[in-house]
């Protein structure tokens, strides 16, 4: 039985303009003409007058693949044009090649690679890269390369210098899973892919390191964690997905962090996943997520 993910001749395009009557129905038409068949279409609109308008629509194609370019060339004529609007095309059975950054903390990245084993997730991993040696071992056990770059405060341009030689022109995502450095504008401006963090709390709460003593401190019945996209506003970038679990005074920072990961690893699974389906378009600094 074919999951609709890796059926072949399934194409999805996900779309963002002001919103307008017609979009929909010119949408649909173009599809149909082209010999296409919906299986799937979710659409948001913020409002008709000066609204945006954003959708997502799966459809079979047959010979899709084939005829990928020139399909591109005529939603760019027929509705990027007329309705000033944005688009990504893409093949759902072509999967989404992901790099994965980790430092010592090991949940997150191996979540997402057993997750990745069993086949939740249409990804590729093409490499993990990390600051420390720690997970080399874990990672080559799953078939994956692995680069060990370290960073230091006086190095880290080379450092990141190294990582865009790694990653150039192989990669359609980068997953920061617990990576404990900060990336540089100029490494987000050059990557050129869209980075996606785990931070571990429930944000805006506790931005930045240690926000486990942080909810500690501040005596919290909640704690949580945020998957967002990467800017250079520190833990600030576009919420993709959160979660939270309940814990008590009696909880101290340990089990707090206990309690933590397996929500980290959850939400963070949650949001790759969505992404690798093109189920997330970013709204300014907000998500719309179908
Ligand atoms: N440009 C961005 N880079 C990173 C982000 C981000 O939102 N924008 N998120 C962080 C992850 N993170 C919290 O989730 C985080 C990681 C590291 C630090 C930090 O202070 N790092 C120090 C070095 C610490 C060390 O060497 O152990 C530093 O980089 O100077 C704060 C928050 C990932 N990157």
């Amino acid at each position: 039985m074919w999951r609709v993910s890796q059926r072949p001749d399934i194409a999805r395009l996900i779309i963002s303009c002001p919103d307008q009557h017609g979009i929909v129905a010119a949408v649909s038409e173009l599809i149909a003409e082209l010999g296409g068949n919906i299986i799937a279409l979710d659409q948001y609109s913020t409002g008709l007058e000066g609204g945006r308008f954003f959708q997502r629509t799966v459809f079979h194609l047959p010979g899709f693949a084939q005829r990928r370019n020139e399909i591109e060339q005529t939603v760019r004529e027929r509705l990027a044009g007329p309705f000033a609007m944005e688009f990504k095309l893409t093949d759902a059975a072509a999967p989404k090649r992901v790099a994965i950054f980790a430092s010592k903390t090991d949940h997150c990245l191996l979540d997402l690679l057993w997750r990745h084993r069993r086949g939740e997730l249409p990804m590729e991993i093409p490499v993990v890269i990390s600051n420390h040696p720690d997970l080399e071992e874990d990672v080559r056990r799953f078939g994956i390369d692995y680069v060990h770059v370290p960073v230091q405060k006086d190095n880290k341009s080379a450092a990141e210098a190294q990582h865009l030689e790694i990653l150039r022109g192989r990669v359609d995502l980068v997953v920061l899973a617990r990576y404990m450095q900060i990336l540089s504008p100029e490494f987000l401006e050059e990557v050129a892919v869209p980075v996606i963090n785990i931070h571990h709390s429930f944000l805006p709460a506790f931005i930045g390191a240690g926000p486990y003593q942080k909810a500690k401190d501040r005596g919290v019945k909640l704690i949580g964690a945020t998957a967002h996209y990467v800017t250079e506003d520190l833990d600030e970038g576009p919420i993709i997905e959160q979660d939270v679990i309940r814990v008590s005074h009696a909880d101290d920072v340990a089990q707090l962090t206990r309690y933590g990961a397996d929500v980290e690893r959850a939400v963070l699974s949650r949001a790759v996943k969505w992404h690798c389906e093109d189920r997330v378009i970013r709204d300014n600094n907000t998500t719309i997520v179908f």
